[in-house]
């Protein structure tokens, strides 16, 4: 018989904390987005919280502080995400709230008994209800509560449906101070309660599967699944790539540069005299001008269709089947299907990519994909400046680039899963449930996301424009062409001035590209600036989640690769091209 868990550290400020524990992917998030007002991310998956968030607020009087931790299946944590859960709960907390997926009531059950095993009151919050109905799933609540000893809730959570009562129960139980019942079983012990619970109080009537349910198999299966990925991925491009040129074109350049620009330039022209500062605001690399066409007109597009895109196939439930379906492919590169997730946020952005992969059990897996995604994968800014350099210029070039990128994340995983020590986790990939997802929260995690973009991109572009405005304003620019002319201009084949996006790729990726695209450069020119950019260093957001999640040595190694598989494989581009164009 094991003792039960001695809370660690009291915090001063925990007997007013209500902790949100239980399983990945049952509602945490969304019963805490709900009850403070807060907006956190949500999606359908395993590991969408990778960190914990206190949200504090005051209801019927109480100061209450609710603390919403990534899910966890046991309480011997075996990822970096499963930890935090756990050192949460060793912290103490007036009371526990514990979210039970009731489509799940086993495995739920298994982490309600481990709970117990803690000196804190704890109320129950049978979620996902909506989903165990149409399922056919019916649960005594009332038997489950006498089973658990405390007070079980059947809620909706992404319709606000129980949750209030389950805060009046956890309120009523930390002010209660009663005396809790401790109960310590052994694995086995826990295994044959939660066994013999469910068949008392759980009865699963057959109901013939709704198309949802189905299509939730099939979309696993090789047939129809891949024809089904095939279609997803042609209208996730569609959506992105000719969405976001018609916005981009049709909508957003008119209006900024026919709208916006010249009124600000007009006004500014009229208040600031003739001179450099007037230049540094309204000149060619003016603030005004760039600071509002780059990112609003050139990249907001694409990263608004694609997260509206991303937060769809998240919120859906698909993105774990596609892990189950490429699988045997990204095992190869030493990625299990599981990570597939990390893998495509990837593509919008390489900051929460990497700190996704904090759900990972595997230190190889988490540096192998964090490597690529460094690396190889183009985030959702860059892919927008790509389109607008490449897009009307040379559909080739862009494929070119993507196809380079491919071949990139192949070779280079396939050699780190050589290179690098350790194993990968076997694949632990839960599959959840094929939802419809919710108007309410899909909003909330687009506009998360977007406002996200518009504080922590906008404001280090405005900074490089700056900097660019500067260098050029004042003919630094000659100075730093001179230094890198070897470098630039005789083995990558590009101009002089064409060395301001190396010096501005260390701020932002996508600005590696954007200063570019008002030079007047020849298709190998655009085909080189494109390849450097791709693989040039991480920017500098990324470089601090690299420090933080890797330490300082993996963070400058990681950097150092980086820029030399840049500027090595840029200059093969334009010897080559360069040699097959003079034969024609
Ligand atoms: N239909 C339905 N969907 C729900 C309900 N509660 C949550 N969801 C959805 O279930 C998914 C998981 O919700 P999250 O709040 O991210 O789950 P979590 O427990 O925080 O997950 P982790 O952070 O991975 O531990 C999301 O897509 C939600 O929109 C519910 O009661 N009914
Ligand atoms: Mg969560």
């Amino acid at each position: 018989m094991k003792k039960c868990h001695q809370i660690e550290e009291k915090n001063v400020d925990s007997k007013n904390a209500i902790l949100l524990m239980g399983n990945p992917n049952v509602g945490k998030s969304v019963i805490f987005s709900k009850l403070t007002g807060m907006n956190v991310i949500s999606a359908n998956y395993t590991g969408t919280t990778v960190t914990f968030t206190k949200g504090d607020f005051t209801y019927k009087n109480e100061k209450i502080s609710l603390i919403d931790v990534p899910g966890t299946y046991t309480l011997e944590a075996t990822s970096p995400a499963e930890e935090v859960a756990v050192d949460m709960l060793k912290q103490g907390a007036g009371a526990i709230i514990c979210v039970l997926d009731a489509t799940n009531l086993e495995r739920n059950l298994n982490l309600a008994f481990q709970l117990k095993e803690y000196n804190m009151p704890i109320v129950y919050s049978l979620n996902l209800m909506d989903v165990a109905e149409r399922q056919g799933i019916t649960i005594d609540i009332d038997g489950l509560s006498k089973a658990l000893g405390a007070p079980v809730i059947e809620t909706v959570a992404t319709h606000n449906k129980g949750l209030k009562k389950v805060l009046d129960e956890a309120v009523k139980a930390f002010k209660a101070q009663e005396e809790i019942q401790i109960e310590v079983l052994s694995k086995e012990e826990r295994w044959k309660k939660v066994g013999e619970i469910c068949e008392k109080v759980q009865t699963i009537e057959y109901r013939e599967p709704k198309f949802i349910d189905k299509l939730g198999d099939w979309t696993m299966q090789p047939f129809p699944g891949i024809p089904i990925a095939i279609v997803v991925l042609a209208l996730v491009l569609g959506i992105v790539v000719g969405g976001g040129k018609a916005l981009r074109s049709l909508v957003l350049l008119p209006i900024i540069n026919e709208g916006i620009v010249p009124i600000i330039t007009d006004l500014v022209s009229r208040i600031i005299p003739e001179g450099v500062f007037l230049k540094l605001l309204v000149g060619d690399f003016g603030v005004l001008v760039k600071g509002i066409e780059w990112p609003f007109a050139l990249i907001l597009p694409y990263v608004l269709l694609f997260y509206i895109v991303l937060s769809f196939l998240e919120d859906s439930g698909y993105l774990p089947r596609l892990g189950v379906l490429v699988d045997g492919i990204l095992r190869k590169l030493g990625l299990p299907g599981g990570n597939i997730v990390p893998f495509i946020m990837g593509y919008g952005c390489a900051v929460p990519a990497i700190l996704g992969t904090r759900a990972s059990s595997s230190y190889k897996e988490r540096l192998i994909l964090t490597s690529l995604v460094s690396l190889a994968v183009p985030c959702t800014a860059q892919t927008g400046a790509f389109f607008s350099l490449l897009g009307d210029r040379s559909v080739f070039v862009l494929i070119f680039v993507y196809m380079i990128s491919f071949v990139a994340i192949v070779v280079v995983g396939v050699a780190l899963n050589k290179m690098l020590p350790g194993k990968s986790a076997p694949m632990l990939l839960e599959i959840p449930n094929l939802l419809m997802p919710s108007k309410g929260t899909l909003f909330k995690k687009i506009w998360i996301r977007l406002k996200h973009f518009l504080v922590e991109a906008e404001v280090p572009m405005m900074i490089g424009i700056l900097l660019a405005a500067l260098i050029f304003e004042t003919g630094f620019i000659n100075v730093i062409g001179t230094a890198l002319e070897p470098l630039v201009v005789g083995w990558l084949g590009l101009p002089k001035e064409a060395s301001i996006s190396l010096l501005l790729g260390i701020i932002r990726r996508e600005l590696a590209v954007m200063p570019l695209l008002d030079m007047d450069l020849s298709i190998i020119q655009v085909m080189v600036g494109s390849v450097v950019a791709l693989f040039y260093i991480p920017c500098l957001s990324v470089f601090i989640v690299l420090v933080k999640e890797f330490k300082l040595k993996v963070a400058l190694i990681l950097s150092g690769t980086t820029i030399a598989f840049a500027l090595f494989f840029g200059g093969i581009v334009n010897q080559v091209a360069t040699f097959i164009s003079n034969l024609f």
